[in-house]
């Protein structure tokens, strides 16, 4: 059996990041490795905020996925974690577009030498935030969906494209509070943009819309390609042969030159045009991948909204309901006090289903390119034209952070749900107020 230990460390580069997990790349020639990526659990630093993450599943957890295999009976949350995803997520999205990984023992001298190699590149931010985790003793190997395997050739080039499409539908559940009713006609991701402008965590509002990607009409994914490149945030990134060149954490969206000479070797297109042309192979991709329309459908899996989902967890935790309880019955949906009286399978059932879905509200997709040549023989992979070009491409499409999220933050998502409307809300009246012209032109429902 393979083990990491301190000296294996150097072969193992900084790839990214994100709130749980730190991901690295290989340099070094063991075939056991090449094309892969190693993705090892981070902890906060302040741990309140979260449970160990290296605890197995609680027990309301056990009985949440009770019917899934060996899910229940994992000694680790490491474990917990890859069955979910090979169990639970992979039927849903597709075995071809999801790698499960396998788990690979680590020595903690592994994880401590791992982590000073890459502190110089991490975000000051995430790593004021957040560590190894050096309780862990394994950690997982999945494929590195940014590169084509056993290909990366001196002359050869692969351009991948990162994206995070967040959710992609409104919602439409009787239990949403007439309060609350904006929710059904701006997205979840318009709204949380005026949150996170507010909490300083973004500096520009996105015009990205999800309900554009996950259209199906070519002119509205172009715009949503286009608007994520113009404000990347966490939702659009682009590597070239496995290196960020777009996007990331400081992204600001600048577009330069710079980006367009990356480009050269994979489209052939004069100056100024490549960055257009990049944007419309991946429209292009994204319609040919028929991916997110599956996405959606598991997206979906909330058909009643946090605001029918929160009794449910109540009823799975035996707890009196918070929210039945700190509210008067005119401000809840009227139909709210009848979920309490369910049978706990369906109780189990609703919770199950926002949890997943969850899951696919947060995924991001990495779909890659690479020139094919004239007279390459067959492919493996779905070709694409890029008309303008002439070019064909072998493409792929994979997801990625498919994690299982814990029961736990069904609270969380109540308070954050109300704390994302009634900052919007807020918004809009003050805009409304103060600048009732601009606002007329600019706060059109979603659709
Ligand atoms: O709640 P959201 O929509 O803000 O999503 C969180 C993400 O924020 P985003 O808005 O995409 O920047 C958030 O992403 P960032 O840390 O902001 O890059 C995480 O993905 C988080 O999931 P987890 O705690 O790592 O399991 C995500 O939490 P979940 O809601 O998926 O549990
Ligand atoms: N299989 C992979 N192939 C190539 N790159 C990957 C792969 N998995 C992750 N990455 C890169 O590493 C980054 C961080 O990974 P990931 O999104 O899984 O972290 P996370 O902490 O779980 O994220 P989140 O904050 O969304 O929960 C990704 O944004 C992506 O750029
Ligand atoms: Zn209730």
């Amino acid at each position: 059996m393979v083990v990491l230990r301190a000296q294996d460390a150097s072969e193992w580069s900084y790839r990214g990041e994100g709130a749980v997990n730190l991901v690295l790349s290989y340099s070094g020639d063991s075939p056991d490795f090449i094309g892969k990526v190693l993705r090892i659990q981070k902890t906060p630093r302040n741990k309140s905020d979260y449970e160990n993450h290296h605890a197995a599943l609680t027990i309301f957890e056990c009985l949440l996925w009770k019917d899934t295999e060996d899910l229940v009976a994992s000694t680790t949350r490491e474990i917990a974690e890859q069955l979910y995803v090979k169990h639970v997520i992979c039927p849903l999205l597709g075995r071809e577009h999801v790698d499960a990984g396998i788990r690979v023992i680590v020595s903690r001298g592994f994880l401590e030498a791992v982590e000073n190699n890459v502190l110089r590149q991490r975000p000051s931010w995430r790593v004021d935030a957040a560590k190894v985790n050096d309780i862990c003793d394994s950690v997982l190997l999945i494929s590195d969906h940014s590169i084509f395997p056993h290909s990366m050739g001196k002359d050869e080039f692969c351009i991948s494209i990162e994206l995070k499409p967040k959710c992609g539908f409104l919602p439409s559940s009787e239990f949403i509070a007439e309060g609350n009713a904006v929710k059904k006609s701006v997205t979840r991701f318009r709204m949380h943009q005026a949150l996170k402008q507010l909490q300083g965590k973004i500096s520009q509002i996105s015009q990205y819309n999800p309900l554009d990607l996950f259209s199906g009409s070519k002119e509205r994914i172009e715009k949503a390609i286009n608007d994520l490149f113009i404000t990347p945030q966490n939702n659009f990134r682009v590597f070239l042969n496995g290196a960020l060149i777009f996007g990331g954490e400081d992204a600001n969206g600048t577009v330069g030159e710079e980006f367009e000479d990356e480009l050269k070797n994979v489209i052939h297109a004069a100056d100024g045009m490549r960055t257009k042309y990049l944007l419309e192979l991946v429209a292009g991709a994204v319609i040919k991948s028929e991916l997110l329309d599956r996405l959606l459908e598991v997206q979906k899996l909330d058909n009643i909204d946090i605001e029918g989902a929160i009794h449910a967890y109540y009823n799975i935790i035996s707890q009196p309901c918070m929210v039945c309880n700190d509210n008067d019955e005119k401000k809840l949906s009227r139909s709210c006090a009848t979920l309490h009286s369910i049978p706990v399978k369906e109780s189990l059932k609703i919770v199950k289903d926002f949890l997943v879905s969850a899951t696919a509200k947060d995924l991001s997709m990495m779909i890659s390119f690479r020139p094919r040549e004239n007279g390459d023989p067959e492919s493996p992979y779905k070709v694409i034209v890029l008309e303008p070009t002439c070019q064909s491409f072998d493409f792929k499409a994979s997801f990625i952070d498919l994690d299982m999220k814990p029961l736990k933050k069904m609270q969380h998502y109540y308070k954050l749900d109300q704390r994302i409307v009634s900052c919007y809300t807020k918004m809009l009246k003050a805009d409304r107020l103060e600048h009732s012209e601009r606002i007329n032109g600019t706060s059109k429902p979603d659709e």
